[in-house]
């Protein structure tokens, strides 16, 4: 058998863990209140989509919006991982989107719902290269932004977070086992907005990478 490289972490078919409303600005322009302990949502591996490939609109949305967040990919399993220990988890990180259907969601929101079919269809976590760990020395303070033809409509820095990255770690193992090649989304800031069949993403990580996506119809 063919040893796995954890650089194509999005082809091993494990989980992404979605964070919600970490940031309190983001929190903030939808209206929500500030989080007292993490809002947590799963994407399944068929939400992958590479660079090449484009994001698809679902067809029963209207407002499908993007959310640019850092991604933390997980190299060593665990359960109930001590937040001291959880840095020691971490193989590297993915510069991700978490594409949100927002018409779906605030219906769901207002039925008392699952967000699902909001967050978790076919194309909803557009994913950068993998970036190794030592390229992202402080996690906690490195800057994210996103442009929809070339104007910049996100930009805010990881040190915001209301939950830091080793705090979710150690959250989320006390209940989910984190496995080798799962994903943990940590979050938006604020500027998120609708996005146009054919328009153009682009996002980044300060110096470290960026990645583009065109926006295509189901
Ligand atoms: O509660 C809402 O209206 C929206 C919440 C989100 O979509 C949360 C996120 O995915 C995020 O904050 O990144
Ligand atoms: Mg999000």
């Amino acid at each position: 058998m063919t040893a796995r490289n954890i650089s194509q972490f999005w082809e091993w078919g494990r989980k992404i863990i979605c964070v919600g409303r970490n940031y309190a600005d983001h929190a903030k322009e939808l209206k929500n209140a500030i989080p007292t302990e993490p809002i947590l949502f799963l994407k399944p591996p068929s939400a992958y989509v590479r660079e090449g490939s484009s994001i698809l609109v679902p067809r029963y949305s209207n407002n499908l919006h993007h959310e640019v967040e850092l991604g933390v990919v997980i190299g060593k399993g665990g359960t109930a991982i001590p937040e001291s220990a959880a840095m020691e988890h971490v193989a590297g990180y993915a510069l991700c989107l978490d594409m949100t259907a927002r018409d779906v969601q605030d219906v769901c929101k207002s039925k008392g719902l699952p967000w699902t079919r909001a967050k978790a269809f076919n194309t909803s976590c557009p994913v950068s290269e993998f970036i190794p760990k030592e390229r992202i020395p402080d996690p906690g303070n490195v800057t994210l932004w996103l442009k929809v033809n070339d104007q910049l409509r996100q930009n805010g820095c990881t040190s915001q977070m209301i939950f830091s990255i080793p705090y979710l770690i150690s959250y989320i193992s006390e209940f989910i086992t984190l496995e080798e090649g799962d994903l943990i989304l940590t979050g938006t800031p604020k500027g998120v907005s609708a996005v146009q069949v054919h328009d153009q993403l682009q996002a980044g990580i300060q110096d470290v990478v960026t990645m583009s996506f065109r926006v295509d119809r189901q």
